[in-house]
């Protein structure tokens, strides 16, 4: 009982989960460039276009859960490329404490 289904779901996430770190290691070099030149960690637009993109590739019924699926995955990439830029600017600053200098809070 289950075994198939099971093993299903085994093969899918096979695929997914090097996609997801795939997609965590694009956002790495999006956030050095984002360090580089000084633009917001955030882009909202970019993020409506993703959003966009799930009610044109899932079926109607199962978009609403994508979507909460997806807010995670933009919640974790925000992260992720947050303390990617925190440290590079840490390590351009000298590597100063966390909390050494309140004016390099953001
Ligand atoms: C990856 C980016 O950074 C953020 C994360 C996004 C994502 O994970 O899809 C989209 C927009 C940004 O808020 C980006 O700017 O493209």
């Amino acid at each position: 009982m289950l075994e198939q289904e099971r093993a299903e779901i085994d093969q899918i996430d096979q695929q997914l989960m090097p996609l997801l770190a795939q997609r965590l290691q694009v956002g790495q070099r999006i956030a050095a460039v984002k360090h580089q030149h000084q633009l917001p960690l955030v882009d909202r637009r970019r993020e409506a276009q993703v959003y966009e993109q799930i009610g044109q590739r899932v079926p109607a019924e199962q978009a609403e859960y994508v979507r909460t699926l997806y807010a995670d995955i933009l919640l974790v990439s925000k992260q992720y490329q947050a303390r990617l830029i925190k440290a590079w600017q840490d390590e351009a600053d000298g590597q100063s404490a966390p909390d050494a200098d309140q004016s390099k809070l953001k």
